[in-house]
C-alpha cells in the first residue's frame, strides 16, 4: 500500500441478517485529508464507519488501516488501534453526571497511564483548542447543543487519534454553531496532522471544509470526487444531493410492500391490532 494511504477499502461487502448493505466499496483516503461520505437515508453509511473502526467485521472484502488489516485483528489489537481514532457520534453523546472536563478526560483515564496533572493540562488544552476551556466545569446539561458537540470535540481529539470518523456531526445545529463545527474539523485535523471521515448530510459545508466526497447508494460508491469537481458534476446523484432536490435517482423511502397489501383492505398486515 503506498505510504500515503491512511484508509484503503477493497471491495468491501457487508449483509445484516442475509440482506447486502454493503456491496463491494472501494475508497483510497490518503494522510491528512479530510473525507466526507454522504447519501440517502439508509444507504450503509454508518455501517461502513463502524466496519472501519472494527465494530463491524465485514462480510467480505478488506479494510486497511495504516498497515494492518481492520477484520483481520484479536480485540486486544482492535482495543489498541481504538486508542489511535477518534470518533463523534451523531449528537455528540456526553456523559451527562460528568463535567465538561471529565468528559474530555475520560478517554485520557481509559486508555493511558498519566498523571493527573499532565491529565489537566492535556484536558484544558484540548478544551482551549475548541474555544472552551472556560466552560472546564460545566455539566453537560448546562451547555448549548453547539458547545456540546464543541466538548464531544475535544473528546474525540483527547488521545491525539490519528483518524477522526464523524457520524453527522453538524446533526440539530442551527447556521452559525453548523459553521464553527465545520470549521474545527478542518482546523483541528491540519494541526493534530490527523486523518477525518465525516459522514454528513450537509453538501454545502461539506463543500466549504472537505478535500473529497464520496457518494453511496445502493451500498456502492456512486460517485465522487473534489469539491469543484462535485460542484461541476453533472451526475444525477450528485445533482440530487448538491441541489437538495426531493426527487432524483436516490429513494428517501424505506422499501415497502404496497400499500393495498399493508393496509387492512388488502388484508397483508400482521404488524398491529
Ligand atoms: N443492527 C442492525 N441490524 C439489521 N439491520 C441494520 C442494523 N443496523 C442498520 N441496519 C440496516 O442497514 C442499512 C444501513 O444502515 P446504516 O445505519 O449504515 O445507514 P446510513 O446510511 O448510515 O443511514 P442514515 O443516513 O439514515 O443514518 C439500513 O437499511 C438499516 O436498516
Amino acid at each position: 500500500m503506498s505510504e500515503n494511504i491512511l484508509v484503503d477499502i477493497e471491495d468491501l461487502h457487508f449483509t445484516y441478517d442475509g440482506r447486502p448493505v454493503l456491496q463491494g466499496i472501494n475508497m483510497r483516503i490518503p494522510r491528512g485529508k479530510v473525507v466526507a461520505i454522504m447519501g440517502g437515508s439508509g444507504c450503509g453509511k454508518t455501517t461502513l464507519l463502524r466496519c472501519i473502526g472494527g465494530q463491524l467485521r465485514p462480510s467480505g472484502g478488506t479494510v486497511r488501516l495504516a498497515d494492518a488489516v481492520v477484520s483481520k485483528m484479536s480485540e486486544a489489537e482492535l482495543y489498541r488501534l481504538r486508542r489511535r481514532m477518534g470518533m463523534l457520534f451523531q449528537f455528540g453523546a456526553l456523559f451527562t453526571d460528568l463535567s465538561v472536563f471529565e468528559n474530555v478526560a475520560f478517554p485520557l483515564r481509559e486508555h493511558t497511564d498519566l498523571s493527573d496533572e499532565m491529565i489537566r493540562d492535556l484536558v484544558l488544552m484540548k478544551l482551549e483548542a475548541v474555544g472552551l476551556r472556560g466552560a472546564h466545569a460545566l455539566m453537560p446539561g448546562s451547555l448549548s447543543g453547539g458547545m456540546a458537540r464543541r466538548v464531544a470535540l475535544a473528546r474525540a481529539i483527547a488521545l491525539d487519534p490519528m483518524l477522526v470518523m464523524y457520524d453527522e456531526p453538524f446533526t440539530g445545529l442551527d447556521p452559525i454553531a453548523l459553521g464553527v463545527i465545520g470549521r474545527l474539523i478542518r482546523t483541528l485535523n491540519d494541526a493534530l496532522g490527523a486523518t477525518s471521515i465525516m459522514v454528513t448530510h450537509d453538501v454545502q459545508e461539506s463543500l466549504q471544509i472537505v478535500d473529497y466526497i464520496y457518494f453511496l447508494n445502493g451500498g456502492r460508491v456512486v460517485a465522487e470526487g473534489t469539491p469543484d469537481e462535485i460542484r461541476a458534476s453533472r451526475d444525477p446523484f450528485v445533482h440530487q444531493f448538491v441541489h437538495a432536490e426531493p426527487d432524483g435517482p436516490v429513494h428517501f423511502d424505506y422499501p415497502a410492500a404496497s400499500m393495498q397489501a399493508d393496509f387492512s383492505l388488502g388484508g397483508g398486515y400482521a404488524g398491529a391490532a
